[in-house]
């Protein structure tokens, strides 16, 4: 007998590994990929998942969620947050270091978050942790504790109450800036100028200009282009590897790629709402699809996409910044700025992106999956179908089309601007670590086994993690 065993047989699906695309089954224990091949051996009694008809990709790596536990998992919290992921194809995120308060700034607020989470998501994570002013301090304890990176914000994050996660200072961020590099992880930055957002917001607040269209303006891709620029200076200056979060322009992914040739590392993620709305949209929408930086021209979507297919994005994130709904209503200065889009990420980006611009599988999988878990330090467990690596997979149906409705979402608050569109493609179901998370039809596992992954990297030459 050569029979191989396996606890579980995917049989025949379309996998997206990293340079290919090919019919094979995959065989699963104890948790990972155990073997990839046509025709695999096995026994009879081997469960086997039917997947003739799908394609398999790795799970999602979502590197920005904001679940807001503790405290506020009235707005979002890890059981509906994650449910809602594994319903997108999405196998591990890496939660935000706000809005959940205390702020996830310190070691005593990481252990808040951790005990929130744990037992609560169906999928794994990894946390952020936060820089804001007075807390370099606190870094290497956070770091220690297995943080991925660091946080910080260049305008106002927005929140209230006296926690809150406040926008760095210029000399709290290179002095940030140089402690991380030290550390020797990532900081991720909301790069815009809190200067130019703070003044256009009050003079249009004033003159009582305060539509879709206003707010927008309040933030101009100058806004973005200008704090990229000094982050990029004060990175150059500290040797800190930076990573700019939620890009929304071509003129920003110009300037980071610019970077990386002068050799900074440096890394640069979208959205898919930028990708896929635009300002009119805002204007139509209302306030469900305010964001910041906002939703930009058809022209700038354009160029953006350019910048895709280009090969200069490195990483697809949600940015997943849910809140009750009463507070995405009214008006556009004082709805919350966050979009709940997290279970959609997928899906869009494998519509608008491979089916529409035939943008091919292995390159959208790689920004979706193997960048994130190369750069914060989850490759090579995560995101990628090998043998070794963890079975974590998104099993989509790219013939399936399905207008979203509110009740398909899982969040806490059912409201997303994709609500009513019509999606050519559907995640059928999602596997993390070999066990079946989501079905469509079931909905998400009843038991909630995502573990806390920390990330595998080197600190002062010596392996953590
Ligand atoms: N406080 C937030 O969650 N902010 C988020 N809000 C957005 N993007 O509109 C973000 O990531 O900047
Ligand atoms: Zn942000
Ligand atoms: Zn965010």
């Amino acid at each position: 007998m050569d029979d191989k065993q396996f606890d579980l047989v995917i049989r025949k699906g379309t996998v997206v590994l990293i340079d290919a695309v090919r019919q094979v089954d995959i065989g699963i224990l104890d948790g990972k990929i155990a073997a990839l091949g046509e025709n695999l051996n096995y026994s009879g009694q081997t469960p086997v998942y039917e997947a003739e008809h799908l394609h398999i990709l790795p799970g999602m790596i979502d590197a920005h969620v904001h679940f807001n536990e503790p405290s506020l998992g009235h707005w979002e919290g890890f059981a509906t947050g994650s449910a809602a992921l594994a319903a997108g194809g999405c196998t591990t995120f890496i939660d935000m270091p706000l809005n959940g308060v205390p702020p996830t700034v310190r070691l005593s607020a990481l252990e808040q978050k951790l005990a929130a989470a744990k037992g609560h998501s169906v999928v794994d994570y990894a946390l952020w942790g936060g820089l804001v002013p007075g807390n370099i301090g606190n870094l290497q304890e956070l770091a220690e504790a297995g943080v991925i990176g660091f946080k910080a914000f260049m305008s106002c994050p927005g929140g209230e109450g006296e926690d809150i996660f406040a926008e760095v200072d210029d000399v709290t961020l290179y002095r940030g800036m140089k402690e991380i590099a030290r550390l020797g992880l990532v900081l991720a930055l909301h790069a815009e100028s809190e200067e130019i957002v703070s003044r256009r917001s009050a003079k249009a607040q004033a003159e009582g200009r305060r539509g879709a269209l206003d707010f927008v303006a309040t933030r101009p891709i100058a806004a973005e282009l200008e704090a990229v620029n000094r982050a990029l200076c004060y990175a150059e200056q500290t040797g800190c590897r930076l990573h700019f979060v939620h890009i929304s322009s071509a003129e920003g992914v110009q300037a980071i790629t610019e970077a990386k040739a002068k050799g900074l590392d440096v890394t640069v993620e979208t959205c898919p709402h930028y990708l896929a709305l635009t300002s009119a949209d805002l204007e139509q929408l209302g306030p469900v699809a305010k964001c910041a930086p906002p939703l930009r021209t058809a022209e700038d979507q354009d160029r953006l996409w350019a910048e895709l297919i280009a090969g200069r994005l490195d990483i697809l994130a949600s940015d997943h910044s849910p809140c009750p709904t009463s507070m995405k209503q009214g008006d556009f200065f004082e709805a919350w700025g966050g979009i709940s889009g997290a279970q959609s990420s997928m899906e869009l980006m494998l519509d608008e992106g491979h089916l529409r611009k035939n943008v091919p599988l292995p390159d959208l999988s790689r920004m979706l999956s193997l960048e994130p878990a190369k750069r914060f330090g989850l490759y090579p467990r995560k995101g990628v179908i090998a043998v070794g690596a963890d079975a974590d997979f998104a099993l989509v149906d790219m013939s399936r089309g399905y207008t979203l409705q509110a009740n398909d979402l899982l969040y806490r608050h059912k409201h997303s601007p994709y609500v009513g569109r019509t999606f050519e493609c559907r995640v059928q179901a999602t596997f993390c670590r070999g066990s079946k998370v989501y079905e469509l039809g079931e909905g998400a596992a009843e038991k909630a086994e995502g573990a806390w992954i920390r990330p595998i990297m080197i600190v002062g030459g010596e392996v953590g993690g």
